[in-house]
């Protein structure tokens, strides 16, 4: 059985070795985007590559800080040449859920701004339907979370404030400064439908279900990359 964390480095290994000379580059967060990140790092210190990156979470920003990996402003940016991200579940017509990490709300404007968007797993991610594993992690506005969970409830939804260890630390709050809350729908058989009225709610910053985004899943299995 290979190591999960080797799968992890194979898939973000590959990715990072699409990325060429001149590209504005959106780089994604998460344990396999670090690997992506890593391996960035080593092809502009060895082979001379030139990037401009940006950022999709603070702790991203520390790791491109550390290997050199030139950074922009997100909102300096207007439009990205590829943009690679991890996933916590994809289905397979590609669609995902993000943001075990809390970054999926910046992870999705980078998304957005890239024409060729590269999501890198291992096979352990693949699901036939979205919510088999994970809810899906939403990124709210503070005075907006009453109003929220009861709307997620009409959809049939249960949500949770992510909190911190028990007992210890109070929510998680993300790099822009608001709650992040999982709404548990149990399998989703219609994610358009589910991403539709997830779109509509004010205060809603942000979801973790990426429908119709990502252009290519590279995926790490036991056996070899899998590309879809
Ligand atoms: O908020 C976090 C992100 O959406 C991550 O990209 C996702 O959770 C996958 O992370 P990992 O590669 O660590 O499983």
């Amino acid at each position: 059985m290979a190591d999960l964390n080797e799968l992890k480095k194979a898939a973000g290994v590959r990715a990072a070795d699409m990325i060429e000379s001149g590209m504005f580059v959106g780089l994604g967060t998460g344990s396999t985007a670090a690997h992506m990140v890593n391996r960035l790092g080593e092809r502009i210190q060895n082979e001379g590559l030139k990037v401009t990156a940006v950022s999709t979470s603070w702790s991203t920003t520390l790791q491109c800080r550390k290997l050199g990996i030139p950074l922009i402003d997100l909102g300096e940016a207007t439009h990205l040449d590829i943009a690679i991200d991890g996933a916590d579940e994809i289905d397979p017509q590609k669609n995902l859920i993000k943001g075990r990490g809390a970054a999926h709300l910046l992870e999705k404007i980078v998304a957005s701004m890239a024409d060729n968007y590269i999501i890198i797993a291992d096979s352990g991610k693949k699901v036939q339907k979205l919510g088999e594993k994970f809810a899906v992690p939403l990124e709210i506005l503070p005075g907006a979370i009453g109003a929220i969970t009861y709307k997620v409830s009409k959809l049939g939804g249960t949500l949770a404030v992510r909190m911190g260890a028990p007992g210890k630390d109070g929510p998680v709050i993300s790099d822009s400064g608001n709650l992040i809350a999982d709404a548990k729908f149990g399998i989703i058989d219609d994610p358009e439908k589910l991403d539709f009225e997830l779109n509509k709610m004010p205060g809603l910053l942000g979801h973790g279900l990426f429908i119709g985004m990502a252009n290519k899943v590279i995926l790490a299995t036991p056996n070899g990359i899998e590309e879809f």
